[in-house]
């Protein structure tokens, strides 16, 4: 389980303190996948890196993130490290930023599975092909094939299978599947649901996208700068959408229009307070309600 507790995050810039997050609260249950939505800048990556705790000494937190009942924000460097990649692992939209061009598929599995777990060289091959088999990826030839050789659907599809072959507690997948077709990317993130309900992974997938999001999540979240603007089950939310930003997410995606395009026309403000509208499903207040 992970639980963000009333989390806010200021970042130290170079024009003074800026406030990325705002009070934001949800819990994922173990095993269950949890979607965040938001248009640029809505503070979708800053979350990630919170529950990374990466870059922590540029930026202020309020509230607290556990996972498993244990507080991120108060652990060490070391326990940092140790967690990272045990029990926390990431797959980021761009894949090839991930890989060192001059070694191969094979060594970048094997190196990763013995960075976290002592095995010897064969058992770690064992479970990177094991692993590579869930993405449909059971051509032994691959392993000796260089990151610039293969496809972006299979550099994906291989990333994916070496962040969930250190069968992290967590995954979080920003953007995971943006670079890739459509087809490609309903065949990865099959792939991925699969493996996650194999395993009993907690999920976090942040999209622009979301249709993405409508695939894979239990529960939405709704994000727009730094705030939730409405939280609750997946299929409620999407078919009863209760806050008028939801509404105009929910119907340009029906509409198949960019996110970006909703940003100009949605014309509303993020200020009133976040009731529980019953029980698990948040919306934020909007001045019409009043
Ligand atoms: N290095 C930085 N310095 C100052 N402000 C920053 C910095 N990085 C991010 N921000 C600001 O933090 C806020 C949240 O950004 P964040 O990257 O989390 O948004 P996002 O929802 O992930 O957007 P995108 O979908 O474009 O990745 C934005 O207002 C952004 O401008």
């Amino acid at each position: 389980m992970l639980e963000i507790r009333d989390l806010s995050i200021t970042l130290q810039t170079a024009r003074g303190p800026k406030k990325v997050v705002q009070h934001v609260d949800f819990q994922i249950p173990t095993g269950t996948t949890l979607g965040i939505v938001g248009e640029s800048g809505s503070g979708k990556t800053m979350l990630c890196y919170a529950i990374l705790q990466l870059f922590r000494e540029s930026r202020h937190y309020g509230g607290d993130i556990l996972l498993e009942g244990r507080s991120l924000l108060g652990m060490d460097e070391q326990q940092l490290r140790g967690l990272r990649g045990n029990d926390v692992a990431c797959i980021l939209q761009n894949p090839m930023a991930m890989f060192n061009p001059i070694i191969t598929i094979g060594e970048h599995m094997i190196e990763t599975v013995q960075a976290h777990r002592s095995l010897s060289k064969k058992q770690a091959l064992h479970i990177a092909t094991e692993q590579l088999a869930f993405f449909q990826l059971t051509d032994s030839r691959l392993l000796k094939k260089y990151p610039h050789e293969l496809s972006g659907g299979m550099l994906q599809r291989v990333m994916i299978a070496m962040a969930m072959s250190l069968r992290p507690k967590l995954l979080l997948a920003d953007e995971p599947t943006t670079a890739l077709d459509t087809m490609t990317q309903l065949k990865v993130l099959e792939e991925l649901s699969h493996c996650q309900q194999q395993y009993q992974t907690t999920m976090l997938i942040v999209s622009h996208d979301l249709g993405v999001i409508a695939r894979m999540a239990d529960q939405i979240v709704v994000m727009r700068r730094g705030k939730i603007m409405e939280y609750g089950p997946a299929e409620r939310l999407l078919q009863n959408p209760v806050h008028s930003y939801t509404k105009a997410l929910v119907a340009a995606k029906r509409k198949d229009d960019q996110l970006e395009k909703l940003v100009d026309s949605w014309s509303g403000d993020t200020n009133g307070i976040l009731y529980e509208l019953d029980t698990n499903y948040w919306v934020r207040q909007e001045e019409s309600r009043c």
